[in-house]
């Protein structure tokens, strides 16, 4: 009815959670939504203790950050959730998710597992999608070829993957499964599970402009 519609206006779109292991193509699949959906999508950097890649830009892909600082401010409560991972932390901030929300994008969190434990505790009431590898073989093959890890870091993401890969098939954990096997097919399906609230994000936009 019309107060629900005009309740969903006020509070926005649903945010998005991206989860899978490291190199299945959450990246690469949130790249192209922010490509082809210009004003709908709005990333939330997060924080983390690793160290930049070559291209990497500090604020846009992730706030990098040190022990000390990250920890101070999670003590403090700034964040919605915080994992360690493949030896390095991670988090959340509650600014980068309410920066995005506040302009009326989807927001879009690309976390691990244990992220998405913590987001389940919180109100946010975000669609949880996970992005999974066609095999742990074509996952290797593509963190290689990606040329990012060290021998070690590789490695400690792949002990990482396989334990994603199995919780991630527990029932209740995910909203939905997405197998990255061909980039375009996954892209369809990801753009499939998110049109209502793309959708939503459009005509609230058509509206402004007409008034
Ligand atoms: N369907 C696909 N087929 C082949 N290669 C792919 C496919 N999807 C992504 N890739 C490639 O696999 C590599 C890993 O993808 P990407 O960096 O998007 O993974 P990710 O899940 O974001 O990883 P991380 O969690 O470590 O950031 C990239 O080099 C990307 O170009
Ligand atoms: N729990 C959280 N996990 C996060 C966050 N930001 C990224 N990640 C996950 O970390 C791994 C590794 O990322 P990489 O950029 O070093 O390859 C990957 O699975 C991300 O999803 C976060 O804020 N919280």
């Amino acid at each position: 009815n019309f107060s629900i519609f005009v309740q969903s206006v006020m509070e926005g779109p649903r945010p998005v959670v991206l989860s899978g292991p490291s190199g299945a193509g959450k990246s690469t699949l949130m790249k192209m939504l922010l490509r082809d959906y210009d004003g709908v999508f709005g990333f939330s950097v997060s924080h983390t203790t690793r160290d930049p890649r070559p291209g990497e830009v500090d604020g846009k892909d992730y706030h990098f950050s040190n022990r000390e600082a990250m920890q101070e401010d999670i003590d403090d409560g700034k964040y919605i959730e915080n994992a360690e991972f493949s030896g390095n932390l991670y988090g959340t901030s509650k600014s980068s998710v309410d920066d995005v929300r506040a302009k009326g994008l989807i927001c879009i969190l690309d976390v691990e597992i244990q992220g998405v434990r913590n987001i389940k505790e919180t109100d946010l009431d975000p669609i949880y999608v996970s992005i999974q590898p066609p095999s742990i073989e074509i996952l290797e093959k593509r963190l290689r070829d990606r040329n990012t890890e060290t021998e070690e870091s590789l490695q400690k993401r792949l002990e990482a993957a396989r334990v994603d890969m199995e919780l991630s098939n527990e029932p209740g954990v995910f909203d939905v499964l997405i197998v990255n096997d061909d980039l375009e097919e996954a892209y369809d399906k990801l753009q499939s599970v998110l049109i209502e609230e793309i959708t939503k994000v459009q005509s609230t936009k058509k509206e402004k402009c007409n008034s």
